[in-house]
């Protein structure tokens, strides 16, 4: 089956004061269509700058991205990104933040307006709407931010550790709102936390980062099956063994780049 996303040999150096930054060293990865995809590995690892480079905001200088088999040269609606801080437009409504990007591309405003609706809803924002973000709490916040990002239906959604600054207990229904999400869309998603228990809870597939420059160390595919329940995830046969295993070779790598 030809990859949804295939990002090959690529090799990424950011020039320095003095010398070059090597970032990414021949990394491949592939992502099938409707997969969910963690990226987990030290910091500064790279983790976010593959993001950057799949949404077309870091331009491909050795080796190459396909999406859905065509070269990735610039950002797409159809590669959606969403960040650890929401970004909302302080002086837009809840509605007219989601929107924003839909009324740009030349919505109607009704017909955006409807979807927006309806995805306020989905992510239990019913309400919502004529709200100014700042009478929302964090987590409501980031609730916008996604349907925001899921408006334009995009095909992929590249995640850069959105739930990293929300409290345990938000951040538990923060996982299991976007698992509901991606279940009735099947967007393609590639996340990036420094959270093992939240990839073991999200992921079909968890790929492991090597300290910097960054290429990726291990693949584990979890045998969860798909239908997971955040409160007993973890008496499922095998996790504290899958758990360890993933543990181990994060804080390895996370050492060596200490070192
Ligand atoms: N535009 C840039 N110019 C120069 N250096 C950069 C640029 N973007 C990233 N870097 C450097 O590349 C390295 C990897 O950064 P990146 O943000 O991808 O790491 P990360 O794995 O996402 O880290 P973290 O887990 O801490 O968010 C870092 O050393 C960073 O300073």
């Amino acid at each position: 089956m030809t990859p949804h996303i295939d990002v090959e040999h690529i090799t990424l150096a950011f020039a320095g004061k003095h010398a070059s930054l090597t970032v990414l060293d021949d990394v491949s990865l592939t992502l099938a269509k409707g997969e969910f995809v963690v990226l987990l590995g030290p910091s500064g690892c790279g983790k976010s700058t593959i993001l950057n480079l799949i949404a077309g905001f870091t331009p491909v200088r050795q080796g190459r991205i396909l999406c859905a088999g065509r070269p990735v040269k610039a950002p797409h609606p159809s590669r959606g990104m969403v960040f650890q801080q929401p970004n909302l437009f302080p002086w837009l409504s809840v509605l007219d933040n989601v929107t924003f990007g839909a009324r740009m591309a030349g919505r109607k405003k009704a017909a955006a307006d409807a979807d927006a609706n309806a995805w306020l809803d989905r992510v239990g924002l019913n309400g919502f709407g004529q709200h100014a973000p700042w009478q929302l709490s964090g987590g409501m916040k980031q609730r916008v931010a996604l349907a925001r990002a899921w408006l334009p239906d995009p095909e992929v959604l590249l995640m850069d550790e959105p739930f990293g600054a929300l409290d345990a207990q938000t951040r538990m229904m923060m996982q299991e709102l976007l698992r509901d999400a991606w279940r009735q869309t099947g967007t393609t998603i590639l996340f990036v936390t420094h959270d093992v228990e939240e990839a073991l809870f999200l992921a079909d597939r968890i790929l492991v980062m090597s300290a910097r420059p960054g290429n990726i160390v291990e693949e584990v595919v979890l045998p969860f099956g798909r239908d997971r329940d955040i409160e007993t995830l973890a008496q499922a046969p095998g996790y504290s063994h899958i758990k360890q295993q993933v543990l181990h070779r994060v804080r390895a790598e996370a050492r060596r780049h200490m070192l």
